[in-house]
């Protein structure tokens, strides 16, 4: 098993940790962007109040709730409308990398779940309207770009952004195993990425020159 990755029973019966349960939710799509460049997928995450980009979700304490109940809950505040998210839809937990001297004791539980391209409209609406945490803990849903354009913008520009944790590998790894995107679009969505890093590097101390 891959550094860091648990069963889910494992992750369960490690004592004296926290654990955050979060979801990507996501659905096929015939639209096209410019009438032309087909969206293929809709995949949803979400600005946080932090400024950085994350999936829905948050802590879950296993000894008051099931995971996914939990999960579930959290969802309900983020999402402002009922997505029901059950054990099938568990792919992997993992202990969360040591930010600090002292180790990690947060354990993240990732999930995926397929809609309809209409629930996933509703999911939008209701975030931006009858969520509890909208402005708040979530400034806004975002659609993740999974086309590339000729200049490498798309997905590219989007992966160059600042993502919480382990979330951008959590993306890439959902791509990759759903088949929605390919590992040669990845890598070429990648080194587009940081190709884009470096000049946002070189404008953030332009920017700093101007206070
Ligand atoms: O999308 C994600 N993927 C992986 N880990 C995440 C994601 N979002 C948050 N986390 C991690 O889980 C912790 C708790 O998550 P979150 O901030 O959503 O919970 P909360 O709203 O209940 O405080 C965060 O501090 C962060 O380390």
């Amino acid at each position: 098993m891959a550094s860091g990755q648990l069963l889910r029973a494992e992750a369960l019966a490690c004592t004296g940790h926290r654990h955050a349960c979060h979801v990507m939710l996501y659905s096929d799509t015939k639209s096209q962007l410019f009438g032309r460049i087909p969206i293929r997928h809709v995949v949803l995450m979400q600005v946080r109040f932090d400024g950085l980009l994350g999936f829905p979700g948050g802590l879950v304490d296993p000894s008051k709730e099931t995971l996914e109940a939990g999960l579930t809950r959290e969802l309900l505040e983020e999402l402002g409308v009922a997505v029901p998210v059950s054990e099938e839809d568990h792919v992997e937990s993992r202990l969360a990398p040591a930010v600090s001297a002292a180790p990690s004791n947060l354990i993240t539980h990732f999930y995926v779940k397929k809609m309809e391209e209409e629930q996933i409209r509703e999911v939008e609406k209701a975030s931006a309207s009858t969520a509890v945490d909208h402005g708040l803990e979530v400034m806004g849903m975002v659609r993740v770009p999974l086309f590339s354009t000729k200049r490498g913008g798309g997905l590219g520009f989007f992966l160059s952004h600042s993502f919480i944790g382990n979330a951008r590998s959590q993306l890439i790894n959902s791509l990759l195993r759903l088949h929605l995107l390919s590992a040669p679009e990845l890598q070429c969505a990648l080194r587009s990425s940081l190709k884009m890093h470096a000049q946002s590097a070189e404008d953030l101390k332009a920017a700093l020159a101007l206070c």
